[in-house]
């Protein structure tokens, strides 16, 4: 037996221990369910809310022993001694240095014994006598598993990633941390298997999930992770520098630290629907089932999911900071409903009392003056027009008596404002609206551009009136961006009515007398299982907006709209924020800095830079390198940590009828050089022609996409179609074309086309060594 093989028999040892005290534990748990369901018999309410309470807890317990992970446990360290003799409550001694004496100097060299040995994985594990035979990764004593680094080992001798599956260890990878050392376990030479379990990882096939990297989280990384949750923590890095993996093993440390505070309190909020499938599977691996919510941009406002992509020029006005101010105005003027009644005609006193159109507009200018919400503006509108109809009776000047004045008035009051007359005025007069409602309303050209006057130009009104045209009442085509604008408009209108069937005489705003439509609306994250029931469970979606810790991902491309909708839900929060200035798609960063500013409130940040590049081979890596130096000449790229000794491919397609043979070749032949996934990047504007010239291939390991939609993902190979093409598509669109070159784990095939000017080699102008000095475009 080798090396290899006694080690992997060792650890299978360990492995087989902790699954029999798991066993042990499950029946325990068990016996729990079992002893409860019987004292529940006993029938007494007191009786009940203990069986109810054992219930939960054992049933907790029970699903997350039962849970088949992959590689329960995956780490090991040895340890020196500890400066002090202090255990910690998880059973290690929590000294990070090592004692004065751990070390010998000895004729042949130092040498020292292991003094703790530490397995490390996915929850903690003590034996029958509270010694520990699993530490949770998250615990302080699994840190130096994590922090540990030849040039600060602290007390790590030796690091070992365990590879199991299920029950059966499969094998191990070491890495000594003081090299000079010979260190001795039980008398023995400490053994050492093999390197590089890092690389390992790297370089194995992805799927269309995300998988969590909590073998081997590296030591920048976990400075982050578990980073005090203080005000603002802020991660920046390149692509693949795992800041999205990071962000989302935060919030499970997050949970393991404070688990009363962060409960179903953690919002992490990711740009597309793509990337929350991409990752949503990542806190469940850990453990933390149902614990974070993850939302796209476009389904962040309950009951709304955004389908449809609005191109750069209609974004750019869409998430502008001045859209604020045209929604103010626009919730304000969309009480008013061009056929609402122009005139109130009541009988009080034993004759008529009007207010006429004119007198009507002077109540709503006073209306108005009040700074409440829009909807909650009402019962002043109401009090309002008696004032005015009271006035207008002339009943004030028959009363000497100040009292009984004011009681004949508060008479007229209860009397008129109780009559039907005057109450379907009122409610056509002063419509509830809701926030669908009034960004349709802003589908017509002339009243936005009254909204807007002074505050967009013509030319952008056009636009986003011409967009606006697609959203449905139902809530059908609303873009990421609109959802950004609702949710302002929720905040101006204040609570939504509920959901109501639609009233005659309601004071429909032109066709749009669809009340409650927004509540009809499912979200992202529920749209599975809400299908079936969206009304019953429509009433009782009462929007969380309190989130005690905000993770934002890709944060440089938050628009200044979408940055307000995200500080609402952490107003009071601590927040991690990470983003890669180089990959925004943003135009006007300088907008979005303040509006994040706000959102981020007057709070202190910690900053955190990581710099290697876990994703892409050196080879993808310097051709994306040479775009970044296009995009923001002077930018410092990450640092690949692997090559693999292939080289990008370049390819041109011979015109514009040959470019979906070329397409379809280009992808063939990466699906059949890779074991996984192969990505298809092309611009926006080809999305849905390029997924009908692959629809032929029929394999669930492509996946098409638009440049923007890239964002965050990877794949085994990627097929990058017409960088001109992608770059030309919006002013950030460099920016743009360098997320698309950076998705690859493994291959990278550019096509380009004839806009792209290639040269002999296929190799296209934009991906040629870019002149010294030159300016961005
Ligand atoms: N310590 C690590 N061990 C193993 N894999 C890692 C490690 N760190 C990152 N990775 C892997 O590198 C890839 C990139 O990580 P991630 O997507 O989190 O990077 P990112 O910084 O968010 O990238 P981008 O800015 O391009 O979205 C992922 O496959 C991730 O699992």
């Amino acid at each position: 037996m080798d090396l290899r093989d006694r080690e992997i028999r060792d650890e299978q040892r360990h492995l087989d221990a902790v699954y029999g005290r798991l066993t042990e534990k499950i029946h325990e748990a068990e016996y729990l369910m079992a002893d409860a369901a019987r004292r529940g018999q006993v029938g007494t309410p007191g009786a009940l809310a203990e069986r109810d309470a054992q219930v939960f807890q054992a049933g907790l317990h029970l699903s997350r022993l039962n849970r088949e992970f992959e590689d329960f446990l995956f780490g090991r360290i040895d340890l020196l001694a500890g400066k002090d003799g202090v255990r910690g409550p998880d059973g290690a001694s929590t000294s990070v240095e090592p004692a004065d004496d751990a070390v010998r100097e000895e004729p042949g060299g130092p040498v020292a014994d292991i003094a703790e040995t530490l397995h490390i994985g996915r929850l903690g594990v003590l034996d029958a006598d509270y010694v520990p035979l699993v530490i949770d990764w998250r615990a302080p004593a699994a840190a130096p598993f994590y922090r540990a680094t030849p040039l600060r080992p602290g007390r790590v001798v030796r690091r070992r990633v365990i590879r199991s599956r299920g029950r059966r260890v499969l094998g191990v990878e070491d890495d000594l941390l003081r090299p000079g050392l010979r260190a001795r376990l039980a008398g023995a030479e400490l053994p050492v298997v093999g390197d590089g379990a890092l690389l390992a990882a790297l370089g194995r096939e992805r799927g269309h999930r995300m998988t969590d990297i909590v073998a081997s989280i590296q030591a920048e990384q976990d400075e982050v992770i578990r980073a005090p949750a203080g005000k603002v923590t802020e991660v920046t890095g390149g692509p693949g520098t795992g800041k999205t993996a990071v962000a989302l093993h935060r919030a499970a440390y997050l949970l393991y630290q404070d688990r009363r505070r962060y409960a179903g309190g953690i919002l992490v909020v990711s740009p597309t629907p793509l990337l929350v499938s991409y990752t949503e599977g990542v806190l469940p691996a850990l453990g933390e089932e149902g614990q974070v919510v993850i939302r796209a941009l476009g389904g962040l406002v309950e009951g709304v999911e955004a389908d449809a992509y609005d191109e750069q020029r209609v974004a750019a006005v869409k998430g502008a900071a001045v859209m604020a101010r045209v929604l103010a105005r626009a919730a304000r003027g969309a009480v008013e409903a061009a056929d609402g009644p122009r005139l109130l005609r009541v009988v009080a006193f034993g004759r008529r009392v009007e207010l006429t159109a004119d007198d009507l507009a002077e109540v709503r200018r006073q209306v108005l003056g009040g700074s409440a919400p829009v909807n909650l503006l009402r019962p002043r509108a109401r009090r309002l027009l008696l004032e005015a109809l009271w006035a207008r009776s002339g009943a004030a000047g028959r009363y000497q008596d100040r009292e009984l004045a004011a009681e004949a008035k508060e008479g007229f009051f209860d009397d008129i404002g109780g009559e039907d007359v005057f109450q379907e005025f009122l409610a056509a007069w002063w419509p509830e609206r809701t926030p669908l409602q009034v960004l349709r309303a802003m589908a017509d050209e002339q009243r936005l551009g009254r909204w807007a006057r002074r505050l967009l130009r013509p030319r952008e009104v056009r636009l986003l009136a011409r967009s606006l045209r697609r959203v449905t009442p139902a809530g059908g085509g609303l873009s990421a961006h609109d959802v950004a604008l609702l949710d302002e408009l929720r905040a101006l209108l204040g609570a939504p009515p509920r959901p109501a069937p639609a009233r005659a005489g309601s004071g429909g705003l032109d066709e749009l007398d669809v009340l409650g439509g927004v509540a009809e609306l499912t979200t992202y994250a529920e749209r599975q299982e809400r299908r079936g029931d969206r009304r019953e469970r429509a009433d009782q979606d009462e929007e969380r907006l309190d989130y005690t810790h905000v993770i934002v991902d890709e944060a440089q491309d938050l628009t200044p709209m979408q940055w307000r909708m995200v500080g609402r839900r952490g107003r009071q929060a601590s927040w991690t924020v990470v983003g890669d200035p180089a990959q925004s798609s943003w135009t006007a960063p300088e907008e979005a800095a303040a509006e994040r500013a706000a959102a981020l409130g007057g709070r202190s940040h910690r900053r955190f830079e990581l710099t290697v590049n876990y994703r892409n081979p050196a080879e993808i890596a310097r051709v994306a390198d040479g775009v970044l130096a296009r995009a923001l000449p002077g930018a410092t790229p990450p640092r690949a940590v692997r090559a693999t000794g292939v080289l990008p491919r370049y390819l041109v397609a011979p015109d514009a009828a040959g470019l979906p043979a070329a397409v379809r070749a280009a992808a063939a032949e990466l699906l059949a050089e890779v074991p996984g996934t192969v990505g298809v990047v092309v611009a926006m504007g080809l999305r849905a022609d390029a997924a009908g010239w692959l629809a032929e291939l029929a394999d669930d390991r492509l996946v098409v996409l638009g440049s923007l939609e890239a964002k965050g993902l990877e794949y085994d190979a990627t097929l990058v179609v017409g960088p001109a093409r992608i770059a030309g598509e919006s002013p950030a669109g460099l920016r743009v074309l360098y997320v698309a070159l950076t998705r690859s784990t493994q291959r990278l095939t550019v096509l380009s086309e004839p806009e792209d000017r290639p040269d002999a080699a296929g190799v296209p102008e934009l991906l040629t060594p870019a002149e010294p000095g030159a300016e961005p475009r």
